[in-house]
C-alpha cells in the first residue's frame, strides 16, 4: 500500500538560519494518527508547514499521497492544501464575523475536489460535522466572536473535515482548553476522522494526550540521522 506520508533525507532551514530539520526517513500510512512532540522551538509547526506545502524543503523527498511537494510550484501546492487537508491552527483562523455555518463551508470555496466529495449539500454537511462536534445548534448562524474558545475550536476542526480530506492537520488546537475538554475534544476529532478516513497528524506539548495516539514520534529524535 502506498504510504500517505513519505519522507525522506528532509532538510529545511529558514533563510539566514542553520539547518532546522534533517529528518533521515518517516512514512505514514492511511489512517494513522500521530502525536508529534518535541521542545519548544524543534520545528513542530515548521514541519506541518512542509506537510502542508506552505514551506518547501530545502533538500530531500517529501510525498504527500504519492505527490512530491518539494517539486511543485507554489501555486500548485496551494491547489494541493485546498484540495487534500485540512488544517486546524493554534489560533483558529476563523472568520470572525462570519457565521459559524460560513466559516466552516469557507473550506469548500477554493476546491472543486473537496466540493465533489460531499454526500451532501454544503449546508447539510456543516450542520452534520457541527452536530457530531456537539456545537449547539443555536449557536450555527451566530458570527464566532461571539462563540467561547472551546465553541470556537470546534468550528474550526469542523471547517477542517469538511469535504473528507485525507489529511487533517492540527497544530496544538487544544491548548487553550482545560485537561477534560482536551481530552473530550480529541476523542470528537478521532471519531469523525475514522468516519471520513482521514489520516491526523496532531502537534502538542501534552504528554497526557499522548496515549489516545497510535503512534508518538518525537522531533529531536526524528532529527538524529543515522550512522552511514
Ligand atoms: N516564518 C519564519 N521565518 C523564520 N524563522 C522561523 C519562521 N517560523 C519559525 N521560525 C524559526 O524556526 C524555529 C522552529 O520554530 P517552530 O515554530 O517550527 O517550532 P515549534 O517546535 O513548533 O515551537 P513551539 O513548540 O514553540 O510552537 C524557531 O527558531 C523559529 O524562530
Amino acid at each position: 500500500m502506498t504510504a500517505l506520508i513519505s519522507m525522506e533525507n528532509l532538510r529545511f532551514a529558514w533563510p539566514g538560519q542553520p539547518e532546522l530539520l534533517h529528518i533521515a526517513r518517516l512514512e505514514l500510512a492511511a489512517g494513522e494518527r500521530i502525536f508529534i512532540k518535541g521542545p519548544s522551538g524543534s520545528g513542530k509547526s515548521t514541519l506541518l508547514g512542509l506537510l502542508a506545502g506552505i514551506q518547501r524543503a530545502s533538500q530531500g523527498r517529501l510525498e504527500v499521497l504519492g505527490q512530491d511537494l518539494s517539486r511543485l510550484s507554489g501555486r500548485a501546492r496551494d491547489r494541493f492544501r485546498a484540495d487534500h487537508l485540512g488544517y486546524i491552527f493554534q489560533q483558529f483562523n476563523l472568520l470572525p464575523f462570519l457565521s459559524v455555518l460560513e466559516n466552516v463551508t469557507s473550506a469548500l470555496i477554493f476546491s472543486r475536489h473537496k466540493r465533489a466529495r460531499l454526500q451532501a449539500p454544503a449546508r447539510e454537511e456543516a450542520e452534520r460535522l457541527l452536530g457530531e462536534l456537539q456545537l449547539p445548534p443555536g449557536l450555527w448562524q451566530q458570527p464566532v466572536h461571539r462563540l467561547s474558545i472551546g465553541q470556537q475550536q470546534r468550528v474550526a476542526a469542523a471547517r477542517a473535515l469538511i469535504g473528507r480530506p485525507e489529511l487533517v492537520i492540527a497544530d496544538e488546537p487544544t491548548s487553550a482548553l482545560d485537561t477534560d475538554n482536551r481530552a473530550a475534544f480529541i476523542e470528537l476529532l478521532f471519531n469523525e476522522c475514522n468516519l471520513q478516513g482521514s489520516t491526523l497528524v496532531f502537534v502538542s506539548h501534552d504528554p497526557h494526550l499522548e496515549p489516545l495516539f497510535s503512534r508518538v514520534v518525537s522531533l529531536p529524535e526524528l532529527n538524529k540521522v543515522p550512522p552511514c
